[in-house]
């Protein structure tokens, strides 16, 4: 038997035995998941069935299910990124061996048991990745705030298939050429589960990135490595700190946050504020007990109380102390918890063109805090503009309207859309893609449509660009000044109305952009007039990537370049092998030999994400023929 492909599925017994998850979690140095996987290998009748309650279909549905999501992995998630990196670790022999013996479930540490573990690789997740004591069967831990050759104490606290989780106790030897402490900026690091790499030079941030892209598409392009360019140096973000303009700290339940503290500290007048759903009581003028409001911590679904964010924006800090005040004076109002949501804008002057869902305010009003900062778009043009300096304010409300400014556009969009997070980085991203799609050098600037004849040679330069995935418009409205045509697609009807709308606050004229509600792969339907050697598409899906449906009817279009921009490297790396991959194998049908494949020309990360271990990504794909 060999190690299993991510997703591969494994037979679990129907007989498997019932859980007690309470019971297990009794048991001395024994977690619930080990106890877990511990009664599903013993699946089968039991000897002793004759003494043994059977167990309820039900019990059995939840260890089969249990078991399942441990071994089925999603293809590219996380997890199934740290069982490829697993593999690599631990050797594919021992993988096999241990999946053999069905004991990959079986963990060789307790729950909460302390160890000692040297740091072998950090895991493109960002966490360092620990091989188990030479004492211990082969398996691996996942560490975060801890980097290679480090030597670390750490407690065990949930295992899956072949590793284990822990958090960090203490690093005993540190890894003094990497690690400097002195550079952490935000006092909740190493517990907050927002940024993993404050300890690292912004150098070395961006060289670990790099890495990521690389290890992403050895594990999934599934392409020789003589089809993958050499991943060339990430590009910086101008802003290191400060750059985040879309902050979302949360708050749990009150009422299960007052229960606890009742029950915790048994306060007298407990059972008053309880009959009216509320433990919160009045001491010295203040509320207790406060129910925290911020981000997760690190490895556990709790809340971390957090009144500031240090790569937030500096008008989101600002917003962020008062409003928090606001709700925990109001927090007996609330019967849920709430995911809260606070967005850098620029004011809009109520004289300017907006548009707005509903009558929801926009950002010249309600719910801002203003603020004088120069919009950090580029250094350049900071210094050279005496307009540089606009006011931003904070829009807290999901339909309201935000407003920011790239290079010399505007843009509009729902607060609650997606909109790219680190707006010091996108100019640059922006000139990156428009230098990939137009290689021999940007052509004059086109202002009028002029359609290109029907003879034109595949040597000639794009003229007309599919922004597939468009949101409100980001991408068509940037690059619209070096194409005659531009048609946008996306799911979201909202997101549309908004480019369509960013399209003439910059005044582009209406016939050249042409934005189009749907699924993505709906769009080669629309642009058949487009001329396909004269065609660039432009990709930037959600993180799972692109469907087969949109590869196939790309592939079928087969316009000259493709530019693939990802917040996702690994489903990058899966899409672009499958679209390098199928495209040969078209060319090479018989017959269809002029139709030429796709040729991967480069892939580059952009640190749109300082401080955390994300990275976006953009390959760049040209058709040869
Ligand atoms: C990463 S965002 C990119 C947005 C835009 N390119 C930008 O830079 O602002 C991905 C967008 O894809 C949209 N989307 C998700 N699934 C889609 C689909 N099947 N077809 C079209 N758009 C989709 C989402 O609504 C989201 O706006």
């Amino acid at each position: 038997m060999t190690s299993p492909k991510p997703g591969e599925k494994r037979q679990v017994s129907p007989t498997a035995a019932p859980v007690d998850k309470k019971a297990k979690l009794d048991l001395p140095s024994t977690h619930r998941e080990e106890a877990l996987s511990n009664e599903l290998s013993s699946a089968g009748p039991s000897k002793s069935s004759t003494t043994t309650k059977k167990p309820s279909r039900k019990a059995v549905r939840t260890a089969q299910k249990n078991r399942k999501k441990l071994i089925e992995l999603e293809p590219c998630s996380r997890d199934d990124i740290y069982w490829h990196e697993i593999n690599d670790l631990l050797g594919k022999d021992a993988v096999d061996e241990a999946i053999e013996a069905g004991s990959d479930l079986d963990a060789p540490f307790g729950f909460r048991e302390e160890v000692d573990l040297v740091i072998s690789e950090l895991s493109s997740n960002g966490e360092g990745i620990a091989k188990a004591p030479p004492d211990r069967k082969p398996w691996a831990v996942i560490i975060p705030f801890t980097l290679p050759g480090e030597r670390v104490r750490a407690r065990i606290y949930r295992h899956a298939r072949l590793l284990s989780f822990a958090d960090l106790v203490s690093v005993e030897e540190p890894n003094t050429d990497m690690r400097d402490m002195s550079a952490v900026r935000c006092r909740y690091f190493g517990t907050c589960a927002g940024c993993q790499y404050q300890m690292l030079s912004y150098d070395m941030q961006l060289q670990l990135k790099r890495n990521v892209v690389v290890k992403a598409y050895g594990m999934f392009s599934d392409l020789p490595s003589t089809s993958v360019p050499p991943i060339l140096p990430t590009s910086p973000s101008p802003l290191q700190y400060g750059y985040r303009t879309k902050i979302t700290p949360h708050f749990d339940t009150p009422e299960k946050v007052y229960k606890k503290h009742a029950k915790n500290k048994k306060l007298k007048s407990d059972a008053a504020a309880s009959e009216n759903g509320d433990a919160a009581i009045e001491v010295d003028g203040a509320i207790e007990p406060k129910v925290d409001i911020g981000f997760n911590q690190v490895g556990k679904r709790e809340v971390m109380d957090i009144e500031e964010c240090p790569i937030a924006t500096p008008i989101l800090n600002e917003v962020l102390g008062p409003m928090r005040e606001r709700i925990q004076k109001n927090m007996h109002l609330y019967k849920k918890g709430v995911s809260l949501l606070l967005r850098d804008s620029l004011e809009i002057s109520p004289s300017q063109p907006t548009l707005s869902l509903t009558p929801g305010p926009s950002a010249s009003v309600a719910n801002t805090l203003p603020h004088l900062q120069p919009t950090p778009n580029s250094i350049d043009e900071m210094n050279d503009l005496s307009g540089a300096f606009e006011k931003h304010v904070c829009v807290t409300d999901h339909r309201a309207t935000v407003r920011e400014r790239v290079g010399t556009m505007l843009f509009d969009y729902p607060g609650g859309q997606f909109f790219q997070n680190n707006n010091s980085v996108l100019v640059s991203l922006v000139e990156y893609v428009r230098d990939a799609i137009f290689p021999a050098g940007v052509p004059t600037v086109v202002s009028e449509i002029v359609e290109p004849s029907a003879t034109t040679s595949t040597t000639d330069v794009p003229t007309h660009l599919v922004d597939a995935y468009c949101g409100s418009g980001f991408f068509s409205v940037m690059l619209s000044p070096h194409f005659t045509r531009v048609a946008g697609i996306e799911l979201s009807a909202d997101a549309i109305r908004f480019a369509t709308h960013n399209a003439s606050l910059n005044s582009l004229p209406t016939t050249k952009c042409t934005f189009l509600a749907g699924d993505a792969s709906a769009i080669f339907a629309t642009v058949q007039d487009f001329p396909r050697a004269r065609t660039a598409v432009l990709i930037d899906p959600p993180r799972k990537g692109c469907d087969e449906a949109f590869l196939k009817q790309l592939r079928d279009f087969r316009p000259e370049v493709v530019v693939y921009v990802s917040c996702n490297v690994h489903t990058q790396a899966r899409d672009v092998g499958a679209l390098v991959r199928e495209s040969k194998m078209e060319s090479e049908v018989e017959g269809k030999k002029g139709i030429g494949w796709y040729r991967l020309e480069s892939v580059r990360g952009f640190d749109l994400f300082p401080q955390t271990a994300h990275v976006e990504s953009v390959a760049v794909l040209r058709l040869v023929k």
